[in-house]
């Protein structure tokens, strides 16, 4: 036997259920009554520039209404308002929405955004009321005005009303347990919340409460950068100035309105947390845009505004939802685009921009390829080659783009003169191709690597500066990138072209046939005594030796990165300076060519040392805690040791002075 039916459902029994659990939270009641008398009046404009409405449209103006006594709160509108036909289509038939027919009908004007979508939003009322009641008058000619009552039952009543005033007023008696929306506080916290850009004045107590203006909607040649500027303030009171933003703009292929600031990342930022509020035709959604906005750009802070993207779904779906990625990749599209404008057209504001900007594009470069094509040549590091011919002189321009969207940028403009200077990679490898292809040298820590860095200067080698907390990570990422390429930390090895090759071979005692070198590296091994350290010695080249270290403590790339990477793993902080490294002694420096004949000369003692050799070996001890104090300074075993050994140095060296 077969049959076929429709399958049918029981308002009684799923009225409830729409009541309970459509919304999870009850106070988007309100946003959604607003929303509907704001469609309201936005439809009535639509009616009247398409000629079919020729009466007075009055300000457009949304009231709200508390009683305590009569336990209501009222929302009017002078808006489009209902006839008796529309009450029982619209309103007494869930989930049946007005919105899709009257878009259709009048389409040619997309100035006016509608809303409402489901035909579900004024049920939500009865989340919080016990009666709901619509009093209307629509603005048809000869219409006439309905009272509509429901109790939160399906039984409702319709009759006619004395209304006279064109457009709509939904009254509900609230239930007990739900009062706390009979308070001005707590509905003006609502309307700012969720309608503070809705583009038709709330009034409240007599007060208009929501802002009402939306400039993400507007053309951004309307707007200048005091207005963007006065927006962020607006959003996110004592706060610092942004650095630079982006306007979002565009309707194909899908609609997306927004402004997205640069803020200066202070470090207690949270930058896994989005900051960005995410709009719906100027109603507020969520606070949380993490799925809308790729990770890297989290920090980022504004408004995103698109009917696009989906609601009331959950957050996975969201994530995987096509039109979402698509989004998402829009915008990073758009921060890429603009970075690139910066960079061309105002270096001097990119690079002041920079400390804070970097961290965003290097996280970004490092998490998505697409960005990373974008920006890879806008990543900048500071240099010690001095760049003053460079683009960098290159007067502030202000970028408007073709589609219109907007970008400014706010720090004043600093004078170009005398650096510091920064280069890309690309330029790096290009300038020093002569002088040393293929291989990058680099700072991390300015202070404690401050000698290396001179050192490598003064022999004209240019090294960059990769000082920021993200640096680590990209100076791998790089080598991943750029696989000729060969980086070294200043302290990890001393390039060929730091060392007079010829002097170090010199033979200087006949008898054993040792170089000055040898005698100096056993000089050091033996007053050091340490098994683990290696004693290198090399003639650093230079015109004055004397300024010149007269010994350096190198680690091996490879040696410091391995352990970089053991305590990221272990989440410690590199606290322990490795046993294994290297002691490079200059044997070109004065002070360790004395120490030969220092520790050659005087009188041999029981003890098998002559006073001169004691004082030679205190001073390699000194020599090498000087080398170990300007990569990383002491702790406090080490400083005693230092500051007694100082004490004893000197009295050695007055007494042989004085005598
Ligand atoms: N203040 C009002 N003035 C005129 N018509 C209204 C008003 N409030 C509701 N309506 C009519 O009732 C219909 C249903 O409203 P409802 O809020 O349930 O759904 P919606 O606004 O269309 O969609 P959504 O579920 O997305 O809010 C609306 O489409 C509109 O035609």
């Amino acid at each position: 036997m077969l049959e076929t039916g429709n399958i049918s459902i029981h308002t009684e029994n799923i009225f409830p259920i729409i009541k309970k659990w459509l919304y999870s939270d009850h106070e988007i009641f309100l946003r959604e009554l607003i929303s509907n008398a704001v469609d309201a009046i936005q439809k009535l404009k639509m009616v009247s520039h398409a000629g079919e409405f020729s009466g007075d449209l009055g300000e457009p103006a949304i009231q709200i209404t508390l009683d305590k006594e009569q336990k209501t709160l009222s929302i009017s509108d002078n808006g489009i308002g209902m006839t008796a036909e529309e009450v029982k289509k619209y309103i007494t038939q869930v989930a049946f929405s007005s919105a899709e027919e009257f878009v259709q009908k009048y389409k040619s004007n997309q100035d006016q955004q509608i809303i409402g979508h489901f035909g579900l939003g004024f049920y939500s009322s009865f989340m919080v009321s016990s009666r709901v009641e619509v009093d209307t008058l629509s603005y048809r000619e000869g219409a006439e005005a309905v009272h509509w009552s429901c109790d939160g039952s399906t039984a409702f009543q319709l009759e006619s009303s004395p209304r006279t005033t064109r457009g709509t007023t939904v009254t509900l008696t609230l239930q007990e347990e739900e009062l706390e929306y009979l308070e001005v506080p707590r509905i003006r916290q609502l309307v700012k919340t969720y309608c503070d850009f809705m583009p038709v004045p709330i009034q409240l107590d007599g007060e208009q409460v929501n802002r009402q203006k939306a400039p993400w909607k507007d053309a951004p040649s309307n707007l200048t950068s005091e207005d963007y500027l006065e927006f962020y303030r607006y959003l996110y009171p004592f706060q610092e100035d942004p650095l630079l933003w982006v306007h979002l703009n565009t309707d194909y292929p899908f609609i997306v309105n927004g402004i997205l600031y640069f803020p200066k990342l202070r470090p207690e930022v949270d930058v896994t947390k989005s900051q960005i509020k995410l709009f719906c035709n100027q109603v507020f959604v969520s606070d949380h845009c993490e799925e809308v906005v790729p990770k890297f750009l989290l920090p980022m802070r504004g408004v995103i505004d698109s009917t696009d993207i989906p609601l009331n779904v959950s957050r996975s779906f969201l994530q995987n939802d096509r039109t979402v990625r698509r989004i998402a990749d829009y915008i990073a599209k758009k921060v890429g685009d603009r970075l690139k404008e910066l960079y061309r057209d105002d270096r001097e504001a990119f690079i002041r921009s920079w400390q804070d900007l970097g961290t965003f594009v290097k996280f970004g470069a490092l998490n998505d390829e697409k960005f990373k094509k974008q920006v890879e040549d806008l990543i900048i590091f500071r240099t010690t080659a001095n760049l003053t011919t460079s683009s960098a002189e290159m007067p502030a321009v202000e970028v408007q783009s073709e589609g219109g969207d907007a970008w400014e940028t706010v720090t004043p403009a600093a004078s170009s003169s005398g650096g510091p200077f920064y280069t890309n990679l690309k330029e790096y490898l290009e300038r020093n191709k002569a002088h040393h292809e293929n291989r990058v040298f680099y700072c991390t820590e300015e202070v404690n690597q401050s000698s290396y860095v001179q050192l490598h200067k003064n022999q004209g080698i240019e090294v960059l500066f990769m000082d920021a907390f993200i640096d680590t990570h990209f100076v791998s990422f790089l080598e991943r990138e750029y696989t000729d390429v060969k980086f070294s930390r200043v302290d990890a090895d001393l390039d060929d072209t730091l060392i007079e090759k010829d002097k170090t071979g010199e033979i200087v005692d006949p008898k054993t046939n040792k170089t000055r070198s040898e005698q100096i590296q056993e000089l050091f091994q033996k007053a050091l005594n340490k098994p683990k350290l290696t004693i290198r010695t090399e003639a650093l080249k230079s015109d004055n030796p004397q300024g010149t270290p007269p010994a350096m403590v190198l680690l091996p790339e490879t040696l410091r990165r391995l352990q970089e990477m053991t305590a990221l793993m272990r989440q410690e902080q590199l606290a322990q300076f490795p046993d294994e490294h290297t002691l490079l002694v200059n044997t070109a420096h004065p002070l360790i060519q004395n120490l030969t004949s220092l520790s050659q000369g005087g009188i041999i003692q029981g003890s098998g040392e002559s006073p001169s050799g004691e004082l030679a070996n205190l001073i390699c001890q000194h020599v090498y805690d000087l080398a170990l104090m300007a990569q990383k300074g002491f702790d406090a075993e080490g400083m005693q040791t230092f500051v007694e050994r100082s004490n004893q140095v000197l009295t050695r060296l007055t007494e042989r002075a004085a005598g």
